[in-house]
């Protein structure tokens, strides 16, 4: 394999579920004959992350994320494929390669729920073997930066959500990963929290220059921290590159917003007239102020610069259709995955 950090190579999952109808007679019969489901929860993905890289992992529910995320953080075994995280093989738990990475997941607490959140790190200098003078230094510099404060000395399970996710965070990284797989690390949280949380992962990743992976359905998250996105949807890697690319390719159009000293001047006709060529083809808006169009972002200076010798404009805007959008438009591919012969996401497996 390759010397990227996060090398995944026709990475698989199938699980398999057992399956029952409802009623005694299907118990009855489950005894004497097992009726499984296999769920292809992550089929045949590959990509490679480079230290330093921080990436988006994006899909909609269902898509495989957590169950990738899980393989390379060594919870589960891979039907089929291979990955090598910092040179390790995950499932293999090494000792080594467990005080390298990280998994923080917004939906799951790692810390030990009754005692002082201090005493769990605790717990995890012994189990990292984190020497006294690091973890003073570390812990300090944690606190500092997520101002934990006087939260240390809190049970967990006295702390509101966002205060936990802080906690989290730190309780994850003194051992200072140079890996980091973080599942919906902002879910459920506050704005103010979600931006405080954000800015903390970047500052690691500034810090330390640890490869990042992240998945969460808020895009403002994905949008501050990742210039690089991979998407899956149904097991299957859908994208994989920048982030402006993904929105060029999906959503090609800018929106042009301008407000005129005298509204309506300008009949829609004048106005397709003034926007010219295949550009008035596009959507135009009446607005109470003006008019909002939909141009080619290759387009957008020249039409916005007609529009303003060619209107009394007193103000506009230019905006890209919002990320949330986008990728709405993405997770929008259908359900069955014609392009590798696939006729549905689940197959019946009898034994
Ligand atoms: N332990 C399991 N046993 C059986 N099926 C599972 C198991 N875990 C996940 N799945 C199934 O595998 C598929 C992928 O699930 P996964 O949790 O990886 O998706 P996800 O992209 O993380 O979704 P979400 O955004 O909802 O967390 C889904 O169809 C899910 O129902």
């Amino acid at each position: 394999m390759s010397g990227a950090a996060v090398q995944v190579e026709q990475l698989q999952k199938t699980y398999v579920v057992p399956e029952r109808d409802a009623g005694i007679k299907a118990a009855m019969m489950s005894l004497v004959r097992r009726r499984t489901r296999s769920v292809a929860a992550v089929r045949e993905i590959s990509f490679a992350v480079e230290a330093g890289e921080v990436v988006g992992f994006l899909g909609p529910n269902g898509a495989g994320k957590t169950t990738t995320l899980k393989m390379l953080a060594g919870l589960l075994h891979p039907t089929s494929g291979r990955a090598e995280v910092l040179g390790y093989t995950p499932w293999r738990r090494d000792r080594d390669y467990l005080g390298r990475m990280a998994l923080i997941m917004g939906q799951r607490s790692q810390l030990q729920w009754d005692i002082p959140v201090v005493d769990s790190y605790r717990l995890n200098k012994a189990v990292f073997q984190i020497g006294d003078a690091d973890f003073a230094a570390r812990l300090g510099e944690l606190t500092d930066l997520l101002e934990l404060g006087e939260l240390l000395r809190k049970p967990a399970r006295n702390l509101s959500l966002g205060e936990r996710m802080k906690c989290e965070f730190a309780g994850s990284l003194l051992h200072r990963p140079q890996v980091l797989f973080l599942d919906e690390p902002t879910i459920g949280l506050d704005v103010a929290m979600q931006r405080r949380i954000r800015s903390f992962v970047a500052e690691y990743n500034r810090r330390t220059g640890a490869v990042v992976m992240l998945t969460s359905h808020y895009m403002a998250d994905v949008e501050a921290l990742c210039k690089r996105v991979i998407v899956i949807h149904h097991g299957t890697l859908l994208f994989d590159g920048p982030l402006t690319e993904l929105v060029r390719t999906v959503a090609p159009d800018k929106t042009i917003t301008v407000e005129l000293s005298e509204p309506n001047t300008a009949s829609r006709a004048e106005l397709a007239t003034l926007l010219g060529g295949r550009v008035a083809e596009a959507p135009i808006e009446e607005t109470d102020t003006g008019w909002r169009v939909k141009v080619p972002a290759a387009d957008t200076p020249a039409v916005a610069a007609r529009l303003l010798t060619g209107l009394p404009v007193t103000d506009v805007t230019i905006e890209d259709e919002p990320i949330e959008a986008v990728i709405e438009k993405v997770f929008a591919v259908p359900a069955h995955d014609e392009a590798h012969g696939r006729a549905s996401d689940e197959a019946e497996v009898r034994r």
